[in-house]
């Protein structure tokens, strides 16, 4: 297998591609952004790719959001979650905070230590940077302005990086959940703890027009476990759901709500049924069991014969 992911070496999401059953031992290829990691899988230079998909703080990654939602599609075959801490290092020379003119990180980063920046490094300008690797390993260029990075501890240690202050995040305990995406192929086996991921765009612009398409999920007990809009980039007003539901393709609930929504949506994209990290079996009432489904569409079935 080769994974392509949001590189260079030393970022939150090579942490979670490592994660991956056989990733130590296989070709990782880092990637400038999501798109290009994206790309990569579309085009066949590589398996798989990992990338951001949410944090517990600042939400969803747009860019890894919009770049499934368009162009050749995609598969989501597992989700990845990784604790988040993050480290303030200088670039040499550098020993107290007040020196600090400009850091560099990721936005998300950023939107993660924000308080404390604030706080602690008032007079520094933001500068954002591809990656936390990216801005971290900017600090031995000579070419580049920050004089500090926001990073994984991880990356610091292996560079050999000037840490000034540890723990530099607002929310203790924050995570991030990273997919690995592939061309579209074989769907994982259901587990019993499972998540779907769908893009559904508003078809029609009109009062009720969410409703509709939550009636589908309500009507069958699927629970959500995340819905983001993001605007289809089409006008003002144009937007489509990202949507992540507790359950599988296989199971007869599920099925019937994305039918459902389809005849709602034809241009819905299903990108993914794969385990879930975390979480129980959901409930279901006995209305929406794999039985339930069955008997009733045999029972359908019978009426229908007699036409
Ligand atoms: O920049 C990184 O290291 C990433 O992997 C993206 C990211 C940024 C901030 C929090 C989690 C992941």
């Amino acid at each position: 297998m080769k994974y392509a992911y949001l590189g260079p070496s030393g970022t939150f999401t090579e942490s979670a591609l490592l994660q991956v059953d056989g990733a130590h031992e296989s070709e990782r290829v880092p990637a400038a952004n999501v798109n290009v990691a994206l790309s990569m899988v579309r085009e066949g230079d590589v398996d798989a790719a990992v990338v951001p998909i949410e944090n517990s703080v600042e939400g969803g990654v747009s860019a890894t959001l919009d770049s499934i939602a368009t162009g050749d599609s995609l598969q989501i075959v597992a989700e990845i979650l990784v604790p988040i801490t993050f480290v303030l290092a200088a670039r040499e020379g550098i020993t107290e905070l007040g020196q600090i003119r400009q850091v560099s990180t990721h936005g998300h980063a950023w939107a993660q230590c924000r308080l404390w920046a604030e706080a602690n490094i008032p007079a520094a300008v933001f500068a954002p940077a591809a990656s936390t690797a990216a801005g971290a390993l900017g600090l031995q260029d000579p070419e580049q302005h920050h004089d500090a990075a926001i990073c994984s501890p991880l990356v610091a240690q292996e560079r050999g990086l000037n840490v000034l202050v540890r723990g530099v995040e607002d929310n203790v305990g924050a995570v991030t959940r990273f997919i690995l995406v592939t061309r579209p192929g074989k769907i994982p086996a259901p587990t019993g703890v499972d998540k779907s991921t769908l893009i559904i765009p508003l078809a029609e612009d009109r009062p009720g027009a969410l409703m509709g398409i939550l009636e589908h999920f309500t009507a069958r007990g699927v629970n959500l476990s995340r819905i983001e809009s993001r605007p289809t980039g089409e006008g003002l007003g144009k937007y489509f759901f990202s949507v992540d539901i507790e359950g599988h393709i296989a199971e007869e609930r599920v099925a019937a709500a994305v039918s459902g929504l389809h005849r709602l949506c034809p241009s819905l994209r299903f990108l993914g049924s794969y385990p879930a990290v975390q979480g129980e079996s959901p409930l279901i009432e006995e209305h929406n069991s794999n039985d339930a489904f069955i008997q009733a569409r045999s029972f359908v079935d019978s009426l229908r014969a007699r036409l």
